[in-house]
């Protein structure tokens, strides 16, 4: 057996998607959609207060095409708390007129193919980045995605060496992003149905389709690399909350 790569595991991650059932919100009393909308402005509060307190951070982004119309991403020290979030979602009113439409469970998750120290968990910037505070960028991109494992092109089989010099490359690449594209991986192994989340936020939305295709023909993605879906979504900050759903 090669090595396997140690990881250092933050906050919880969900990213839950919701198409709107505008035919049935439609048919409601405007007063009704004006209480529904406050009930779940109050949900957010709840959220805002958990990310002040640095328990958590959430973002919600209004998705474009017809995968779904909105995707609240939420992070939690526990998966038991984002189940009570989840759950408390789907007892509010607003969850009335909506239908899931996509769900990923993840972790927030660095890898150690970059030295990172001594006691990780002791450094700040490595604690910024478990613990993240979900940046208000103007755009956001989620995909899943796995490391593939077929024939001679295995990446679970290949010595650490190989690995780490491939990640090199991977990160050489990345950070001629900074500043224009923040990533936040969280892995799924065990969780969901691909190995990591890929989460890019972004305030220009063009920069993800030129990072995601420069890493393409980058070893470990041209090679290694399978994708799922992808969903590119535009900030809805809570004052957009009543105008996205204002019918
Ligand atoms: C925005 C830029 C950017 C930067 C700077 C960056 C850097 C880094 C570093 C330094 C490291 C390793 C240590 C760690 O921090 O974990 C990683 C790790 C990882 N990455 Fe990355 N990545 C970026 C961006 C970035 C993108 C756009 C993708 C999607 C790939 C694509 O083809 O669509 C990605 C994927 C990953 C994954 C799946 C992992 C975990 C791999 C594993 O086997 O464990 N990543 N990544």
């Amino acid at each position: 057996m090669t090595d396997a790569a140690q990881t250092l595991d933050g906050w919880y991650s969900l990213h839950d998607f919701r198409t709107v059932d505008w035919i049935t919100w439609k048919m409601i009393p405007a007063e009704e959609r004006q209480e529904i909308i406050q009930e779940f402005l109050g949900l957010v509060e709840k959220w805002n207060k958990t990310q002040t307190d640095k328990q958590g951070s959430h973002a919600l982004y209004t998705i474009v095409g017809q995968k779904a119309d909105f995707m609240m991403m939420i992070l939690r020290p526990t998966m038991e708390e984002l189940n009570e979030i989840e759950t408390e979602f789907n007892k509010s009113r607003l969850a009335e007129f909506t239908l899931p439409a996509h769900s990923y469970v993840s972790v927030v998750e660095l890898s150690n193919y970059l030295p990172a120290g001594e006691d990780p968990y002791q450094n700040p910037q490595i604690l910024a980045r478990l613990y993240p505070e979900l940046p208000k960028a103007k755009y956001v991109c989620f995909y899943p995605m796995d490391k593939r494992r077929q024939g001679a092109d295995n990446w679970y089989m290949l010595p650490m060496e190989d690995r780490r010099n491939m990640m090199r490359s991977h990160s050489m690449i990345g950070r001629q992003y900074a500043g224009k594209v923040k990533q936040i991986i969280t892995g799924s192994v065990g969780f969901d149905d691909y190995e990591w989340g890929v989460t890019l936020f972004a305030d220009d939305v063009l920069q993800f389709k030129k990072l995601v295709y420069e890493m393409r023909f980058d070893e470990v993605s041209a090679r290694y690399g399978e994708f799922g879906s992808f969903f590119v979504g535009t900030l809805l900050e809570e004052d957009r909350i009543p105008a996205f759903l204002n019918v």
